[in-house]
């Protein structure tokens, strides 16, 4: 299949429970939505572990590049915070599968819990056990873009969405200056009220509170290029 015959962007429609939650997350009075960050980089850190793991017995996934590791870039002029990780990624239907649907087993369950939590202000935690943690992107963007490549697929997928849409898109990565070897780079535009987080002085201290047990290192761009936020011990066996 080569590329003409990718439509310029395929619109999905979210499963009814991904559209109720959103709702949640987006019109919730959120205190502390700096929460996204942690989710963020704890999805970046689940890819970089898959990677990792798979790479053990196929060290071929890791022929575009062995570094294993998370960069933050802000643009605190135009308000966007950039989360690169250069995990697993996403093919085509991994990306829809797993940002346009959620299992449907634990989500009553959590909406429920999620309501409620609401009326008693938010547990924050609350979002993260459920492995739901990607839409707390919407606590503070009101547009978000995945761009994903996949060892497994010669193509990188864009996947975007904004606040209260009920559908999303997919598309082919066409701009070279955006292809990345692999894995996977989220674009949050921030709402109004929320451009403080891309300060960078902002993300490295979240950096330093959140994610300070995040087992890749973490840099966070700044003008002058990428600073290591976060030592990792070598692990002696690895050693
Ligand atoms: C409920 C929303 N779905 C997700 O967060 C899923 O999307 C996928 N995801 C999110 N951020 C990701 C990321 N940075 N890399 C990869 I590979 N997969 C990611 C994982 O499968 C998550 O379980």
């Amino acid at each position: 299949v080569d590329s003409t015959d990718m439509p310029p962007a395929e619109k999905h429609e979210y499963q009814a429970e991904v559209n109720r939650l959103m709702d949640l997350i987006v019109h919730s009075l959120y205190s502390n939505k700096e929460v996204f960050l942690r989710e963020l980089v704890s999805n970046a850190s689940d890819a970089l572990d898959k990677l990792r793991y798979l790479s053990v017995t196929d060290p071929e996934l890791l022929k575009d590049g062995p570094e294993l590791d998370i960069r933050i870039q802000t643009d605190k002029d135009n308000g966007i915070v950039t989360i690169t990780d250069s995990g697993i990624g996403m093919t085509k239907q991994e990306l829809v599968d797993s940002l346009g649907t959620i299992a449907s087993s634990g989500t009553a369950k959590f909406l429920k819990a999620l309501k409620e939590s609401q009326e008693a202000g938010m547990d924050s935690n609350l979002i993260g056990q459920f492995g739901v943690g990607f839409y707390s992107a919407f606590l503070v963007a009101d547009k978000v873009v995945v761009s994903t490549k996949s060892p497994k697929s010669d193509k990188q997928y864009v996947w975007e969405g904004e606040a209260d849409s009920s559908s999303y898109t997919v598309r082919e990565e066409k701009d070279p200056e955006k292809l990345i070897p692999r894995g996977t780079r989220l674009t949050l535009y921030l709402k109004r009220d929320d451009k403080g987080f891309a300060h960078p002085e902002r993300i490295q201290k979240l950096v330093k509170n959140y994610s300070q047990f995040v087992s890749f290192p973490i840099y966070t761009w700044q003008e002058k290029g990428f600073t290591k936020e976060v030592e990792v011990d070598e692990d002696p066996a690895e050693t």
